[in-house]
């Protein structure tokens, strides 16, 4: 099975990253090389341009592809299914168009033009509005084409909003909300290691929210330490040879660990560990 990975911009760090924690370490991945072994004989990677993945995957070079929902739309291949949200890489893609100028709404674009690099995605968003208005495509820098006559307004991708307003553009309509996904071609999405591989990414991201408690308690305190405890199922207690004391581990939510820990520190907990979970299949 191969898997096609963005080969370079602000994707594909976190992409290989991810891939690493789930357990499919790269082995042979020199730089500037368009494939890679994994340590598992039958899942291959493919680096590829993030936008020409969903392509890829959609014309079977590769099965399952790791890149931007603006993508996966853009592509319009019709036949790719969304199988998790990786959630990096979030963005907007939004109409934007100069502060003080006379587009105040997508309406004001009927008989104008719209820069972008997602054509296909502009044209649907216009066309969904009855709007009939050109599109100028672009390869980058699309901030500045209503600087210079090319455009009355863009589609492009914000996040912190930095770019628009250092060109002095507003926003003024949503298109779409993105962040990177695994996607698959539909008819590989049954396929077991299609799965597997879905599952070991999951994992990542469920564990990256939790924490694992480990601590030693009182026997006649247990109760009391389960009840506050939140969390997934009971914790599990063992028996600590010789001692009045049991252990107790619970997998805890990352954000209640700092209040969890006074309440175990006043039921008589010791020796609270807290650590990192690397993977969690639910
Ligand atoms: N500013 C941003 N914040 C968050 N995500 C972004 C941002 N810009 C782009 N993305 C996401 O990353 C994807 C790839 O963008 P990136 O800029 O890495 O690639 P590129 O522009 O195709 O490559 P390059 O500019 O390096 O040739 C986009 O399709 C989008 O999903
Ligand atoms: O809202 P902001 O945080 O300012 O981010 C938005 C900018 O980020 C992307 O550009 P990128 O940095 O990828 O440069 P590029 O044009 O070379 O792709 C995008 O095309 C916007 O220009
Ligand atoms: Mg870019």
């Amino acid at each position: 099975m191969r898997i096609a990975v963005p080969n370079k911009g602000r994707l594909h760090d976190p992409s290989v990253d991810l891939l690493e924690r789930a357990g499919l370490h790269v082995v042979d991945g020199a730089d500037r090389k368009l494939y890679a072994d994994t340590v598992d004989p039958e899942v291959t990677i493919l680096y590829a341009r993030a936008a020409d993945i969903p392509e890829y995957v959609s014309d079977g070079a590769a099965d399952v592809g790791i890149t931007g929902l603006d993508q996966v739309r853009e592509a319009d291949t019709g036949d790719l299914v969304d199988l998790l949200d990786l959630e990096f890489g979030a963005c907007r893609l939004v109409l934007a168009a100069p502060e003080d100028g006379p587009v105040e709404s997508v309406r004001d674009l009927d008989g104008g033009t719209v820069a972008t690099e997602f054509p296909n995605v502009t044209r649907a968003y216009l066309d969904e509005r009855g709007v009939d208005a050109d599109i100028a495509e672009v390869s980058g820098a699309t901030e500045l084409t209503p600087h210079v006559d090319i455009a009355d307004a863009i589609v492009d991708i914000t996040s912190t909003g930095t770019t628009l307003r250092m060109n002095r553009l507003a926003v003024i309509d949503d298109v779409l909300e993105s962040s990177v996904r695994l996607f698959a071609r539909e008819d590989v999405t049954d396929d077991p290691k299609v799965e597997q591989v879905r599952t070991a990414l999951s994992s990542v991201k469920t564990a990256e929210g939790k924490r694992y408690l480990m601590m030693n308690v009182p026997e006649e305190n247990v109760e009391a330490v389960k009840d506050v405890i939140p969390g997934m199922g009971g914790p599990t207690v063992m028996d600590i040879a010789g001692e009045d004391m049991v252990a107790v581990h619970a997998v805890v939510d990352e954000r209640s660990v700092f209040e969890t820990i006074t309440d175990l520190k006043a039921e008589g907990a010791t020796d609270v560990l807290v650590t990192e979970i690397e993977r969690l299949v639910e």
